[in-house]
């Protein structure tokens, strides 16, 4: 595990950019193809912005193929969307070939919906092991990643693939890649900046294991690269 500590949330953002272009080139360069999984919620967006405008040069954006760590139930133009937020602030400014972005079907239902993107998943990676080239997480203040969130069914599921996920007290439906999963990535990088993630990230990276009040704690490559983009803040509570 890597831990790259930034001065501020733009300079995380930054130095998370070019990781990403580089672990990408090299990919590309490598097998002729990068496949990511995006992460959601609010903190990357900026992050999309960063590669749609200013690093997007270089990178041959046709060879890479876009999925999805979580997303929420809701229809592919609500507000809430993982998917919309990524194809407002980088699919669509890249004109990426939508044949390369995989949401998750949302519109199936949440049951159907994991069992579908676990197919094409299976299928994208031609029914040998699914080992993506790069997860990108954030991380909640309540520790869950992806939509591993703390007492729920999916912490205990040992499969390869995508679940749905309840949530009580929102009395809603999440679908998410299951741990197992995104552990079998090739790389994976976390990106936390601001104060009101620092317990959480101590909680992950040096507190004792309670991976269900600690959700994140379950990432653990199995033989993948693990690195945090953090900024001052996120890592203020850290011991060193
Ligand atoms: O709900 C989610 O939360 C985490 C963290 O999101 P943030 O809004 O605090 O940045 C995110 O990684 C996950 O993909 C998302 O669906």
């Amino acid at each position: 595990m890597t831990l790259n500590i930034f001065e501020t949330a733009d300079e995380t953002l930054t130095g998370l950019a070019e990781y990403f272009l580089d672990v990408a080139q090299e990919r590309i360069a490598e097998t002729g193809r990068f496949s990511v999984a995006l992460s959601g919620g609010s903190s990357p967006k900026k992050l999309y912005e960063i590669l749609a405008q200013s690093h997007a040069g270089d990178l041959d954006w046709s060879k890479v193929f876009f999925f999805f760590g979580d997303e929420r139930n809701v229809p592919h133009t609500d507000k809430d969307s993982n998917y919309l937020m990524a194809k407002t602030a980088l699919f669509d400014p890249l004109n990426i070939d939508p044949a390369h972005v995989f949401p998750v079907p949302t519109e199936l239902g949440p049951e159907k919906a994991a069992a579908a993107y676990t197919e094409t998943i299976a299928a994208f990676f031609g029914g040998g092991p699914q080992v993506f080239d790069l997860v990108l997480l954030g991380l909640g203040d309540n520790s869950h990643t992806a939509s591993l969130f703390p007492h729920t069914t999916i912490l205990t599921d040992t499969s390869v693939g995508v679940k749905e996920v309840f949530l009580p007290e929102e009395n809603v439906y999440r679908i998410s890649l299951t741990a197992p999963l995104i552990n079998q990535a090739l790389n994976i990088a976390y990106l936390v900046y601001g104060k009101g993630k620092a317990l959480a990230v101590r909680h992950i990276i040096e507190d004792e294991e309670d991976i269900q009040q600690f959700p994140a704690q379950l990432i653990d490559p199995t033989e993948g690269d693990l690195q945090w983009f953090l900024d001052e803040d996120a890592a203020s509570e850290l011991s060193e």
